[in-house]
């Protein structure tokens, strides 16, 4: 695997968590350090309502990839040529601001033997995608579950997000498209993969 992985290690588990009365405490400081007040009648159920929903949009905390990619199967008529699915779109928050980046997943791979149920690719996606992320880690991240899990002749991953944290704030930026991948095996050792990839992924829009 590439250096991106090694930088980034997978986080599986996040122990030591709050009380829900502790995490609905936060939002009520947070609510005063904005500005408002959360005794006011719009905001009084506020708290448990961010408490409620943190829970499902940082849900990828709770689950591990190795449950849901366990779904294979082996009787495909020989087909060993490549699986792509494209435009696997996802919400994610980034670390740096907890705001959100909203993006599309393209995920390729090369069979060995085995190949994955197609919503699984897409539920992999959102197991790190509902984590507190950069763009980088996650496109290694889904790569690395994917390669170990499945064991194929290679996996390719390429993800395009806008960030919330540059449009909306900061720089103010409207509209940029950030671009990452990470290949392993064949698609990283053989080029010619590589470019079936990005001419399956762009060639029929
Ligand atoms: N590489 C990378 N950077 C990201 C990602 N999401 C957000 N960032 C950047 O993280 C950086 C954080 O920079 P800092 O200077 O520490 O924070 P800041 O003062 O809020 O920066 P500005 O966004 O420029 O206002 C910013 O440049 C963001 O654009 C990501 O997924 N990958
Ligand atoms: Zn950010």
């Amino acid at each position: 695997m590439d250096a991106i992985v090694k930088n980034f290690p997978v986080l599986e588990d996040v122990s030591g968590r709050p009380t829900q009365r502790e995490a609905e405490e936060a939002v009520r400081v947070l609510l005063r350090w904005a500005g408002d007040d959360p005794t006011r009648e719009g905001l009084k159920d506020t708290p448990a309502r961010v408490a409620k929903s943190y829970r499902e949009l940082f849900g990828g905390y709770d689950l591990v990839p190795e449950d849901v990619l366990g779904t294979t199967f082996e009787e495909v008529a020989g087909y060993d040529d490549m699986v792509l699915v494209k435009d696997i779109q996802f919400f994610s928050h980034c670390e740096h601001h907890m705001v959100p980046i909203i993006g599309k997943a393209h995920i390729a791979y090369m069979p060995n033997g085995r190949v994955l149920g197609l919503s699984k690719i897409a539920r992999v996606v959102d197991i790190y995608a509902r984590r507190l992320q950069t763009q980088e880690t996650m496109t290694a991240q889904i790569a690395k579950a994917i390669d170990e899990t499945l064991a194929p002749r290679g996996v390719a991953v390429m993800i395009e997000a806008e960030h919330m944290c540059m449009a909306m704030r900061g720089v103010q930026k409207q509209g940029s498209t950030t671009l990452t991948t990470t290949f392993t095996g064949s698609f990283q050792t053989e080029p010619a993969e590589q470019a079936r990839f990005m001419t399956m992924l762009r060639g029929f829009k």
